[in-house]
């Protein structure tokens, strides 16, 4: 779990603070990344919706529009990755500006799914709890540790 690992008490929120040691030089643990509190799901639907409001573009954010428009994304979210090879985690060797469009595709992506959830009444960080609990039953973590088999697979 990564909340285990580090201990400098430092979080990296992924500004330009960590840009040349992705590792703390003593132990080589990698350093610890947290996400910034806010903006919330619900901030980010808002000023969604808001944005969407000013432009009076709710003509064309139905649910299936906005779910291709994420798709689309999440296609141009593949393009950065596309022929490199395997990725190690914290994207060695990748440059500042291939970071920064890696940030505004990911972006784009949830915005578009905060946006359609929003439209089809689903409350998604509440619904994102109660998944968490269903993965949590379908996969105790004594049963499944270091294998990565579908559940299905799984015979006690
Ligand atoms: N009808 C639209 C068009 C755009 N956006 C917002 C949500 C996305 O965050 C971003 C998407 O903008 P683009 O469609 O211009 O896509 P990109 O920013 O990825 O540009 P490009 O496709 O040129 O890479 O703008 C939106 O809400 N509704």
């Amino acid at each position: 779990s990564n909340q285990l690992l580090g201990g400098t008490g430092k979080s990296d929120h992924g500004a330009a603070s960590s840009h040349s040691t992705a590792h703390n030089s003593k132990t080589e643990q990698p350093q610890r990344f947290t996400f910034s509190p806010e903006p919330t799901m619900e901030d980010i639907r808002r000023m969604q919706a808001e944005f969407t409001d000013e432009r009076d573009w709710n003509q064309f954010h139905q649910p299936r529009n906005l779910l291709l428009a994420m798709v689309g994304e999440v296609g141009e979210v593949s393009e950065l990755f596309q022929w490199r090879g395997e990725v190690a985690e914290g994207l060695p060797g990748w440059t500042e500006s291939e970071r920064e469009q890696l940030a505004h595709e990911l972006s784009d992506v949830m915005i578009y799914l905060v946006e359609l959830a929003e439209k089809c009444r689903v409350d998604l960080p509440q619904a994102v709890l109660r998944k968490m609990a269903l993965n949590k039953l379908k996969y105790p973590a004594s049963k499944v540790h270091g294998s990565a088999k579908k559940y299905t697979e799984y015979k006690d």
